[in-house]
């Protein structure tokens, strides 16, 4: 038997939708892969109740097909589903790195991002790279046709995930299908400034091309007390605030002496639109370890 811990993920980061992503050093899903002549699939901890243990509807049964490796999967979920955290990725991408050590299929991490997105197809109804791609191979990732660009950045973030749920599939349905020529020119401008900021490990840039205004505008009436928290974390001293994946989690970029407080207004003005949340005090981690 063989254990991997992978990391919830923040998918878009604004303006990267479909594209950007990081790592989050936690929470993370913890996954157990030992060889067995047909998949089966267990699962325990945060939200399990809501996740399908049918290979064909859980995201790593798609990731052990593709990899033609039949196993007993045991999911630890730390990452809520339907969060913005990429919970579904999580399992996906522990799955696709153990399956792989597991049979010695001999894939690269980059080449592994593909094969786990497999399992997103199955949950949403689209392959994005964007949440499986940091989930295997750590760091902010910018995910394309052409494959992975990691970078190491070290960026502190707050993430307050509220007691609601927005399902990816759901979500997808309110992208708009067009843009107009300004917003992909403000949109180009905002996601050059976030990667250099994330090279620079610069919490203002980051903050700065945190910024979209055609997906996150559409997404946020699914998030009770949205625009009140985001005004509430600039407030207190984020330097970036969006939503977090497809929601509900809402993310803030600041720097390290103001998370606390950006953390409590975040938590305080979900309070007052009457939703409990929850904060995590985290930073860019790596991806998927096994042990
Ligand atoms: N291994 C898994 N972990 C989490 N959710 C899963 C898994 N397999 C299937 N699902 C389903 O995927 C959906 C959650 O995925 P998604 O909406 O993308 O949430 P998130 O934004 O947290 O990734 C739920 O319907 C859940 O039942
Ligand atoms: N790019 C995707 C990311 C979904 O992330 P999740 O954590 O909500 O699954 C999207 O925005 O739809």
């Amino acid at each position: 038997m063989l254990t991997v811990r992978a990391p919830a993920t923040s998918a878009n980061l604004g303006s990267g939708f479909d594209v950007f992503g990081v790592a989050l050093d936690r929470p993370a899903d913890i996954v157990r892969v030992e060889k067995a002549a047909k998949t089966t699939i267990e699962v325990t901890g945060v939200g399990s109740q809501y996740i399908p243990e049918d290979p064909e509807k859980n995201t790593v049964g798609a990731v052990a097909e593709a990899l033609e490796a039949p196993a007993h999967i045991e999911i630890d979920k730390g990452v809520r589903p339907a969060s913005g955290l990429g919970s579904s990725a999580a399992s996906a991408a522990a799955a696709a790195v153990g399956l792989n050590e597991l049979y010695d299929r001999g894939y690269s991490r980059e080449e592994l991002v593909p094969i786990a997105a497999k399992g997103e197809a199955v949950v949403s109804g689209d392959a994005h790279d964007d949440n499986v791609a940091p989930s295997i191979m750590g760091g902010f990732t910018i995910a394309t046709d052409e494959g992975v660009t990691k970078v190491d950045a070290d960026i502190p973030l707050v993430a307050c995930l509220p007691d609601i749920v927005v399902s990816t599939r759901d979500a997808r349905r309110v992208v708009p299908e067009t843009a107009r020529v300004e917003q992909l020119v403000e949109t180009v401008g905002w996601a050059a400034t976030l990667t250099s900021g994330m090279h620079r490990n610069d919490p203002e840039l980051v903050g700065t091309g945190m910024n979209d205004t055609v997906v996150t505008p559409a997404r946020a009436d699914l998030i009770d007390g949205y625009e009140q928290v985001k005004a509430a974390a600039h407030a207190a001293g984020a330097t970036g605030v969006t939503i977090s994946g497809a929601g509900p989690t809402v993310i803030a970029a600041c720097h390290e002496s103001d998370q606390r407080s950006v953390g409590t207004a975040m938590m305080d003005a979900f309070d007052e639109v009457g939703v409990q949340s929850r904060v995590y005090q985290t930073e860019i981690g790596d991806g998927a370890t096994i042990y």
